[in-house]
Formats: C-alpha cells, sequence, structure tokens
C-alpha cells in the first residue's frame, strides 16, 4: 500500500467542460458526479439529471464554494472561449511536433473550395458527422461499455470460431497492457474478419471491443482517451454498433470521385488535436469495410503516419492494429475502388500491392446465425453470395414474391435500391396518414466575431451534409420516424433507431421549443427518457429539436448552427443503409427505373437481411438482379490461399514439456463457473489456482470437464484445480485459513 500525502502547494484543478448553453442535461450530470458522493451512476439521475441537481442543490453549491472559490470566474471564461477563434499555434504549446509543411498546407487548405467532404456529391451517405473538429467536438466512438455481466454474457454467447478470434485479440491487449518496454510489445495486428451476411461479424466485433477496452485498460488512464475505435465505413453501420464513421473520426476527405484525390496532410491544429485525443489508442476496429475505398484507405493509413509515427518511420497506419470487419461480396464503395485494390494516387503501392493486400490476414465466419431458425434459407443466401444458385434456389427464391404478409406489422421495412425510391416511398405512406400534417423548418445561423448569432440561408437539402440534421420535416401522428443523430447514447436513443411518432406539443409560435413522443421499437430504447413524459405518453420518449454546429465548405468559412428535430421519416431505407441490420419482418423492391443494372452485391445484401422467408417478401425481383462481384470473388480466393489468419496458430498452444500454471481473482465462483467452462485459455493451464471465490465447498456445479478440483476450507475461498490430463500427481499438504497449498509432481 503507498501513503496518502495532503498537498502543500496550491494547484488550479480543472475537469472535463460542458456548457449549460449547448447541453443543459450533460452539464448537470457533471456537476452531480464531481460534488455530489456517490457509489452507483443510477443515483445520479431522478426523472432527469435537473431534477437530481434541485434535489441536492445546497450540497453541491457549498462544495463547489468549498473546493473550487473561483469557480464562476472559471465558468464564465469557459462558456466565452471559443476554441475556433483560438489560434493553431496554441495547440503547439500541449503537443510537440511541429511540422512547417502542415502549416504550409493549412495555407493552400484555405483556398480549397472543397477541402473537406462533399457528400451531396455522393449517391448515398458516406459520412455522417461534419461537426467541427475543435477539440470539444470530435466525435469518438463508443464509449459507453455494457456491465461486466452483459459483458461476459455476451462472451459465453459465442460459438467455437468467433471465440477462437475473441480469445486471440484479448491475449494480444493483455499482453500489450503488461509490456514493459517498447521491444516486448506485440506487433500490431492487420486482420479482416470475413463471412457471409449473418454469420455474426458485428455480434463478435461488439464483443470483442469490450474484451479489447477491459484488457488495454490502465489505473489512472484518461476515460476520455480511447483505446480502442469503434468505426465503421457508413454512418447507419456505425450506428449499428455505436461508433463512428472512419471518415468523421479522423477527418478523411471524401470526394465524388475519391479515386483520383491527391492526399491532403491536415492542418496543424487538426493533427494536434487528434494526437492529443488518440494518445492512448491501439486499436481501430472498421466494421462494414467493403464499402471503404482503396483510395481511403490509403488516406487513413497516411492521416495516421502523421499522427502517431511520422511518414519516415514506415510503420503502416501509424503502428495502430486494426481488425476490419465486412463481406467483400456485399456492397463496394461509392466513387472509390474496392477496399482491396490499389489506390491510383500512390505509384509505391503499384509496384509492391496494395496495402491491403501487403497487411491484412483472413479470418473467416461461416456459421450463420441470423438465419438459423431457417437453414435451408440460409444456405440458398450462401449460394446467392457466391453466385452458385440451383434451379431450385431460384425457384424458391421467386416464391417469395408469394410471401403471405397478412402477419406482417403495419409498418414493416421497405427496402429499396436508390435514395429516390426510398423518399417517394415514405411520402406515399406519409399522405396514407388522416390527421393533420405538420411542417418544420430547421433554423439556421451563423456566429459572428461577437459570438452573436445571425441568421444563414443553407441550400443543401442533404442532412448528411449538415450535420444529420433535416432542413425540413413533414410529418403526423403515426408517423415512422428515424433519429438521425445520438440523442443519449446511454439511454440507446441513438442514430438510426426507428419508432412511431404518437404525439407531438409543437407551440405554433416557435415550433423548434417542443416536443416529439415517439414510441421505439424495443423498450429498452429511451427508458430513462421516457420517465418525464407525461403519465398518458409514458410509452412514448419525448425528443426535443438539438442544436449542432457544422461546418459548409462550399457555402461558408465559418461554422453554422442548425436547430431541429433529429428526426427523417423511415418507412423506407436504401439497401446501403440496410448493410448491417437484420429484420425478422421486410419488403424488398426491386423498382426497375433505369435500363443499367443494379450494383454487384446489391441484391444478396438486400435479401440477406432477413431472417427467415416466412418474414421477407419480394417485389419486382429478378434473378438477374443477382449479380455477383467476380473481382471481390477472387480477392477472397487469393485471401484464403496466400494471406489466411490461420485459426490453429491462434489456438492457446501450450509446450507439452512445461507445467503451466495460472491464477485467477475470480469474484465469486458461483457467478462465473460457467465463464471457466467456455475459456479455453484457462481450460489450457495445467494448473488453475482461483482467489476470492466466495465458497467454502467446491460444489458438483463448480467442477471444470478434466479436472480435479480440491479446496480448503478458508476465509477467502481459495480453490485450485488440477488437469487430470496430465501426467502430475497430487499431493495435499496442510493448508492454513489463508493459503492453500498442493504440491504436483511432474
Ligand atoms: N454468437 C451469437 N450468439 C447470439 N446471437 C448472435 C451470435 N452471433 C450473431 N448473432 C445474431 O445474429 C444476427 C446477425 O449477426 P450480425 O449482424 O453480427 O452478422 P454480420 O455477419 O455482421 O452480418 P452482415 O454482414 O449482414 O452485417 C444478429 O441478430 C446477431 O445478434
Amino acid at each position: 500500500m503507498g501513503t496518502l500525502r495532503e498537498r502543500r502547494n496550491q494547484r488550479f484543478i480543472r475537469y472535463h467542460y460542458v456548457s449549460k448553453e449547448r447541453n443543459e442535461e450533460l452539464y448537470y450530470h457533471r456537476l452531480l458526479l464531481l460534488y455530489m458522493p456517490w457509489r452507483s451512476e443510477s443515483e445520479l439521475k431522478s426523472s432527469t439529471y435537473k431534477d437530481k441537481f434541485s434535489e441536492v442543490k445546497k450540497d453541491i453549491l457549498g462544495n463547489i464554494n468549498h473546493y473550487e472559490p473561483f469557480y464562476e470566474e472559471v465558468e464564465a471564461a469557459l462558456e466565452d472561449f471559443d476554441p475556433d477563434d483560438a489560434s493553431p499555434e496554441i495547440w503547439n504549446e500541449f503537443a510537440a511536433g511541429v511540422q512547417q509543411e502542415c502549416l504550409e498546407e493549412q495555407t493552400n487548405e484555405s483556398h480549397c473550395k472543397h477541402p473537406y467532404l462533399d457528400p451531396s456529391l455522393l449517391p448515398v451517405q458516406a459520412i455522417e458527422d461534419n461537426e467541427v473538429t475543435t477539440p470539444r467536438n470530435y466525435t469518438i466512438g463508443k464509449t459507453q461499455l455494457v456491465t461486466d455481466s452483459r459483458f461476459y454474457e455476451l462472451v459465453r454467447s459465442l460459438n467455437d470460431k468467433q471465440r477462437i478470434l475473441f480469445d486471440y485479440m484479448y491475449d494480444w491487449a493483455t499482453r500489450t497492457r503488461l509490456a514493459s518496454d517498447d521491444n516486448s510489445v506485440p506487433q500490431p495486428f492487420y486482420i479482416f474478419l470475413s463471412g457471409g451476411g449473418g454469420v455474426g461479424k458485428t455480434h463478435l466485433v461488439n464483443t470483442i471491443y469490450e474484451g479489447l477496452v477491459r484488457a488495454l485498460r490502465k489505473p489512472g488512464q484518461d476515460p476520455d482517451k480511447p483505446t480502442v475505435l469503434m468505426t465503421a465505413s457508413t454512418g447507419k453501420a456505425a450506428s449499428n454498433i455505436n461508433g463512428t464513421t472512419l471518415h468523421s473520426a479522423f477527418s478523411l476527405p471524401v470526394k465524388e470521385k475519391m479515386r483520383t484525390l491527391q492526399f491532403k496532410t491536415l492542418s496543424l491544429e487538426k493533427l494536434n488535436t487528434m494526437r492529443c485525443k488518440y494518445a492512448n489508442l491501439k486499436v481501430i476496429i472498421a466494421d462494414e469495410i467493403s464499402m471503404f475505398g482503396a483510395t481511403s484507405l490509403e488516406h487513413l493509413h497516411l492521416t495516421l503516419q502523421d499522427i502517431f509515427t511520422g511518414r519516415d518511420s514506415n510503420k503502416p497506419f501509424g503502428d495502430i492494429a486494426m481488425l476490419a470487419v465486412g463481406d467483400l461480396l456485399q456492397l463496394n464503395p461509392v466513387g472509390d475502388r474496392p477496399v482491396f485494390k490499389q489506390c491510383s494516387s500512390n505509384d509505391y503501392s503499384s509496384l509492391a500491392g496494395s496495402l491491403w493486400q501487403q497487411l491484412f490476414k483472413v479470418y473467416e465466419l461461416t456459421e450463420i446465425v441470423r438465419q438459423k431458425g431457417d437453414p435451408q434459407f440460409a444456405e440458398i443466401l450462401s449460394r446467392v453470395r457466391t453466385g452458385e444458385t440451383s434451379e431450385e434456389d431460384i425457384t424458391l427464391l421467386n416464391d417469395l414474391h408469394n410471401t403471405d404478409t397478412s402477419n406482417f406489422p403495419k409498418d414493416t421495412v421497405h427496402l429499396y435500391m436508390t435514395n429516390n425510391q426510398v423518399d417517394s416511398y415514405n411520402i406515399q405512406k406519409l399522405q396514407e396518414l388522416s390527421g393533420p400534417h405538420l411542417t418544420i423548418t430547421a433554423k439556421d445561423s451563423k456566429r459572428d466575431l461577437h459570438t452573436n448569432l445571425e441568421q444563414v440561408t443553407i441550400t443543401s437539402t442533404n442532412m448528411y451534409q449538415t450535420g444529420g440534421l433535416s432542413s425540413s420535416i413533414t410529418f403526423a401522428k403515426g408517423a415512422r420516424l428515424m433519429l438521425t443523430k445520438n440523442y443519449d447514447i446511454a439511454d440507446h436513443l441513438v442514430n438510426g433507431v426507428i419508432g412511431t411518432l404518437v404525439d407531438y406539443n409543437i407551440p405554433s409560435d416557435n415550433k423548434l421549443s417542443g416536443q416529439l413522443f415517439i414510441r421505439f421499437e424495443k423498450d429498452l430504447i429511451g427508458k430513462n427518457a421516457r420517465k418525464s413524459s407525461p403519465p398518458y405518453l409514458r410509452h412514448a420518449v419525448p425528443i426535443q429539436a438539438v442544436t449542432i454546429k457544422f461546418m459548409l465548405a462550399s457555402q461558408c468559412s465559418v461554422p453554422v448552427e442548425r436547430k431541429m428535430y433529429p428526426v427523417t421519416l423511415a418507412y423506407a431505407l436504401t439497401a446501403h443503409k440496410s448493410q448491417g441490420s437484420t429484420y425478422e419482418y421486410m419488403i424488398a423492391d426491386f423498382p426497375r427505373l433505369t435500363k443499367s443494372p443494379p450494383p454487384q452485391g446489391l441484391a444478396y445484401t438486400m435479401i440477406s437481411r432477413a431472417t427467415s422467408r416466412q418474414g421477407i417478401k419480394l417485389v419486382n425481383f429478378n434473378m438477374k438482379d443477382i449479380k455477383v462481384n467476380k473481382n471481390a470473388s477472387e480477392e477472397m480466393t487469393r485471401m484464403k490461399t496466400e494471406s489466411i489468419l490461420n485459426s490453429t496458430n491462434l489456438l492457446i498452444e501450450k509446450n507439452p514439456g512445461n507445467l503451466t500454471v495460472g491464477h485467477v481473482n475470480i469474484r465469486s465462483l458461483s457467478k462465473h463457473a460457467c465463464d471457466l467452462q467456455v475459456d479455453r485459455s484457462i481450460q489450457c493451464l495445467d494448473v488453475l489456482c482461483l482467489s476470492e471465490t466466495h465458497i467454502q465447498h467446491l460444489r458438483t456445479n463448480h467442477s471444470l470437464t478434466h479436472y480435479e478440483a480440491f479446496d480448503k476450507q478458508t476465509k477467502h475461498g481459495l480453490a485450485i484445480y488440477v488437469s487430470k490430463k496430465e501426467k502430475c500427481s497430487v499431493l495435499q499438504v496442510p493448508s492454513s485459513d489463508v493459503c492453500q497449498a498442493l504440491a504436483v509432481t511432474v
């Protein structure tokens, strides 16, 4: 044990900052966290954080007064501080690495008409978040972990192949955390987790993420600096995993013709901010990688080098490990070459093969989980994926035109090929609603030099260009709505969740000051927020307008603020937005509006969202719509022969000549016996010692196959398991009440 010593010199202590003006609930949450004694975070909230604050206001103000006598002056100064006005050089005082070329680049950048994304040019969403890249506004992927018991449940749910990769990653992360010096840090991995739709890739990466964060966590580490970044290639896919887009996390540029885009170093300010924010980053998880392009991959590699190691080091991706996840046979990126192709702007890669081909090793899942209730459908889908459908498959697929939809829910999701088809279906469905229709228009403003807001007119109607908030929306009671922003991640109110508008309370003189009451599909979504709904609307979540700041390079050079309800109509989705989702009931419509055939992989992506043939109806479907991506197919064949991550190499091997002994602080054997049963890394040990079992005697449900268990009644609940397979004999020696011992002869 160390000693506690009172500090003699005065120090100025600051904590993370939240603006009351911009996010009132988070502001009160922060005050409660800092100034109220608490054991569990659930104690911090009544119906809202603000309500809880009112209850304990006197104590909190007393504590602030006592510990931070200049609190109000500092808060006022922080509220006035606008990071956009700050000179980029300020960051050099915090982070080293001043680069002259970056400064020069920054000057050039200001002349560039479209320095960053212009998503309106893209036929589908490629970036979710345009918020200004100030330190406060960087969107960091998933930060909230599930509870430990949920984590163990997730780990137990993994099938054998999923579990092998999980164990490999967990072991890598543990070795990384425990490495005593640079030489003992394990090399970063570059793994491509692949498999057809519904084999559980996303389920596995969600579990891997939880495991990696836990295994990499060091005491005292700043929780705001992620060790693992959960990302995806599109906003909708990112919302499925509560992550962020790769483009938004690293300010990667997006253009209609990505393939010809030359790499530009980010501004010094952005690099320094990222160096600070990502100081602890070890792993990037990138889901739905098939929609990420080769040029973007190259730009990511160079940006990470600029942030972490510099270009001279030649360390790929700045020495950050990458787990790319997806199915190359599903949808490809828009405007860019597939991720495995050579990037045309890099001469070097054309000689050495693409970055992807040089680095990534494939690990493939094969057991289809999504359609496990309908194995015949799962087999048909596997053949559709690879273009090997039989006559019988074709007949069975054509039969899906006749699926009986009488038991489908009223607002079953419709999947279409294009945004226009989605929009017209949404409008058609809205017109079927009889009640009064209400149109709400967003309020846009920009800040002048003295931070007073002034009105501005934004012409873009693409909400992915305007921070995820649309310029206007028309709805009526009963409309299907989807959240377009993460509203409250802890309460599962994340971008992409869908529900029905059951009521609204919109003042006619200030339409943006009201509330929409939405009933979401799952009870879990908005469970806390529902507590503040009026009693007759307790099943619905109140959603208020939010203010988002974003940069619209094509229109103005200063950040714009938009206030709007973060929702859009959601009777239908494009196939691109559906990639990664699972639907119990769905209708896939293939209307022929153009002569050109649907993109490769599109029909397979749409159909493979369904869990069974009873839950999917096809409309206007023609077998000719199924186009297999030959290039992707060839690449998978290449990877599986040349670049396979051999699963037998991942099995935790032990040297038969050695005796392996492990210790686990089990913290309740009754609770975790089921976790021991499925943990191969533990079951490989010859001798397993457990402490804090919280039991007096081992019972049958504590036994491990192939192990003999020994326990001694001790105060601390110690237990020892010795492998029966090993040629070692056990000799019990007397134990005291604090120490248990066995002698083993090998
Ligand atoms: N080990 C598992 N235990 C329980 N459910 C699982 C497991 N693996 C996957 N699932 C479930 O199966 C469904 C499909 O899984 P998931 O979305 O992870 O597949 P995917 O391979 O990512 O599919 P796609 O390529 O279409 O995005 C989900 O509902 C998921 O929760």
